[in-house]
């Protein structure tokens, strides 16, 4: 059976940051596929399982993908799971803009984990990490996405100005891959005892 699990992102600051994440203790090997899956619409439990499900039918295999969301309080959780086109046309001072006519600047960073056995029939298994911040004026490196513009609560510096390793202990990423890994981590158990 192909124990190997394969990421599918075409985002190489996402496979960066898992690899940095997990080190090198996850009990199974992942490795990176980058295919361009389709954006999907809808809500974000049901965007990941289909992006999910249709990354384990190109791979035919075990296979995890990740589907990132920044949602304004203000905008009522918009733009969401649409972060990556407004990003795109604003970038992060844009992003900032759009928040000048509201009091509450406030937002949560979401990153959802998809994972599917590759095996037919299988459910696909969610594993959700979620950040508070607040939108400010973009300040720091301009590596990855809107990390400029999102400063989490309870530090007066953006995701942009931390160090990554400072990122990495907090961010909606790390949240979402602790569950991950101690899923894994009992599957291993599990299947260690059944061989
Ligand atoms: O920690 C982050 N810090 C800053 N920006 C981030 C982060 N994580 C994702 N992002 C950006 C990438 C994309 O503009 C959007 C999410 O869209 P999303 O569809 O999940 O990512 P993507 O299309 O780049 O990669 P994928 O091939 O895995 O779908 O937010
Ligand atoms: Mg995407």
């Amino acid at each position: 059976m192909n124990r190997t699990i394969t990421f599918v992102t075409g985002n190489s600051k996402k496979l960066e940051e898992l690899v940095q994440i997990l080190g090198s203790s996850f009990p199974r090997k992942i490795i990176s596929s980058n295919v361009d899956l389709p954006e999907l619409q809808g809500e974000i439990d049901v965007i990941c399982k289909k992006k999910c499900l249709e990354a384990s039918s190109i791979v035919k295999g075990p296979v995890i993908v990740e589907d990132t969301c920044l949602c304004f309080n203000a905008l009522k959780g918009l733009p969401g799971p649409y972060i990556k086109w407004f990003l795109q046309q604003l970038e992060p001072e844009g992003l900032y803009k759009l928040l000048i006519g509201f009091e509450d600047k406030t937002a949560q960073a979401v990153c959802t984990f998809a994972y599917h056995s590759g095996i037919e029939g299988e459910e696909v298994i969610l594993f959700k990490g979620v950040t508070d911040g607040e939108i400010v004026e973009p300040r720091g490196s301009r590596d990855f996405g809107w990390d400029p513009c999102f400063q989490p609560k309870g530090y007066n510096i953006t995701y942009a100005e931390m160090p990554k390793e400072e990122k990495n202990k907090i961010s909606h990423r790390f949240r979402a891959l602790d569950s991950l890994r101690a899923y894994f981590n009992e599957e291993q158990c599990n299947y260690n005892k059944n061989k």
